[in-house]
């Protein structure tokens, strides 16, 4: 194969389609950010609309905003957008509340309509909040449910009838492994399984399609591709043929059909609205929008394309620079079996992973031993790559990182 060098990776640049979506946000000079699988970047827009959001709306219009501003829509008109992004109809998405309750309330809207059925299905790589989330529930159900995990490889094998949902985070949080939608769901379907997607690594990185799919429930974080910020709101997504079969047990009055009636007795408003529980986040909302703007104009294809690229080229120059450095990638090679990150593991992964983020490169840990790097294609640059490797080789050649300070673990990694 030949050598890559630093000319090439710029003329990619030079060609590609959505380098002019970069300067949609703000990432420092000098940084190389490759952690938007975290938290994504600030979009260049937010601060000057939550400024107003402040300032003239809540400053000037006080609780007449509720109705003057759509307050109280931005869960529907949020969820609208992130619709286009997952292959949902708009009225089967809504943003609220975090990852975790959402789990926990989809998880039981599903296990209800499996009465005789006992299993949650899922995987040993799964988020830990996922699984805490169904362990958590199958306790208070107390009921014979239980969790049970297996292999990202032994799940299609398990899914039997006594499985009541599959519930499965699309592209694994440390290795970028992507297990296959639509043979889940097909299999889950065929079985009487219900499925519910984590789509924490997937909405905003590659394109997804919940509907094609035949997926019934999903969810979602709004703070990694999707731009909204620290802690953003999350979504959920529950497909049509669900939407009045199905309740939630957080009977919340924005869940309620007429909440302003103030009436003692709970009844769920119709459609996904029922999945609402209180009053929205109306300034992380605020941030959400103008993370979703981001991907105004912008076709999910030209994102995945680039986001293999990205990937690819990365794999490719870790081999050409850094081999025999003690770094093993973790992540598939194949582009279709991977999300939008590249993992290497390294028998001292977190203090290199400190090594490079003082000198500007910014990936993440994930214990025990993988350094994660992951790639937004709205403002990754094919240089960028080329910068991450040629300091990773720097500092897996030099001594740095064997520095004490580089072995101290953050509170928060
Ligand atoms: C797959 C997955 N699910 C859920 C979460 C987090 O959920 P929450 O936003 O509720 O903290 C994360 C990351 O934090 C994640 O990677
Ligand atoms: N949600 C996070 C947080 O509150 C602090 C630090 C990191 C996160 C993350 O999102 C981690 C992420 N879900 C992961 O893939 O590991």
């Amino acid at each position: 194969m030949t050598m890559l060098d630093r000319a090439q990776c710029a003329a990619l640049d030079a060609k590609d389609p959505l380098a002019f979506a970069r300067a949609r946000f703000d990432v420092p000079e000098g940084l190389v950010y490759l952690d938007g699988n975290s938290l994504g970047a600030l979009p260049r827009a937010t601060a000057d609309h939550l400024s107003a959001v402040v300032r003239n709306q809540w400053g000037q219009d006080l609780i007449t905003g509720w109705n003057k501003h759509g307050w109280v829509d931005l869960p529907r008109r949020l969820g609208a957008k992130i619709a286009r992004l997952t292959g949902a109809d708009q009225d089967e998405v809504v943003v609220c509340d975090s990852t975790s309750l959402n789990v926990f309330k989809l998880l039981s809207a599903a296990l209800a309509l499996q009465p005789g059925r006992r299993v949650i299905l899922s995987d040993t790589g799964n988020f830990p909040t996922d699984l805490y989330m169904a362990q958590g529930l199958a306790d208070l159900l107390g009921r014979d449910h239980r969790l049970e995990l297996v292999t990202p490889e032994a799940v299609a094998g398990r899914i039997g009838p006594d499985v009541a949902v599959v519930m499965l985070t699309e592209i694994d949080y440390r290795t970028g492994r992507r297990h296959d939608m639509a043979a889940i769901n097909r299999l889950a379907k065929a079985a009487g399984v219900l499925t519910l997607w984590d789509l924490a690594h997937s909405a905003g990185a590659l394109p997804v399609d919940l509907n094609g799919t035949g997926a019934d429930f999903a969810i979602g974080c709004g703070y990694k591709y999707l731009n909204g910020g620290p802690g953003a709101p999350a979504f959920l997504f529950v497909a049509k043929r669900w939407l009045n079969e199905t309740r939630q047990p957080l009977f919340g009055w924005f869940g309620h059909a007429a909440p302003f009636a103030f009436e003692t007795a709970y009844q769920p408003k119709a459609g996904i609205d029922r999945f609402l529980v209180g009053t929205p986040p109306v300034l992380s909302m605020a941030a959400l929008e103008c993370g979703l703007a981001t991907f105004d104009d912008i076709d999910l294809i030209e994102i995945r394309r680039k986001s293999l690229a990205l990937g690819d080229l990365m794999i490719r120059l870790v081999a050409q620079e850094c081999a025999g450095a003690g770094l093993t990638l973790a992540s598939p090679t194949d582009g279709g079996q991977r999300g939008s990150q590249v993992s290497y593991a390294h028998d001292c992964g977190y203090a290199v992973m400190q090594a490079l983020i003082a000198r500007g490169v910014i990936g993440d840990f994930r214990a025990p031993n993988l350094m994660r790097f992951g790639f937004t294609p709205l403002y990754v640059r094919y240089q960028d790559i080329w910068e991450a490797v040629a300091i990773l080789k720097a500092v897996l050649a030099g001594a740095e990182w064997r520095r004490p300070e580089f072995s101290q673990r953050a509170a928060v990694t």
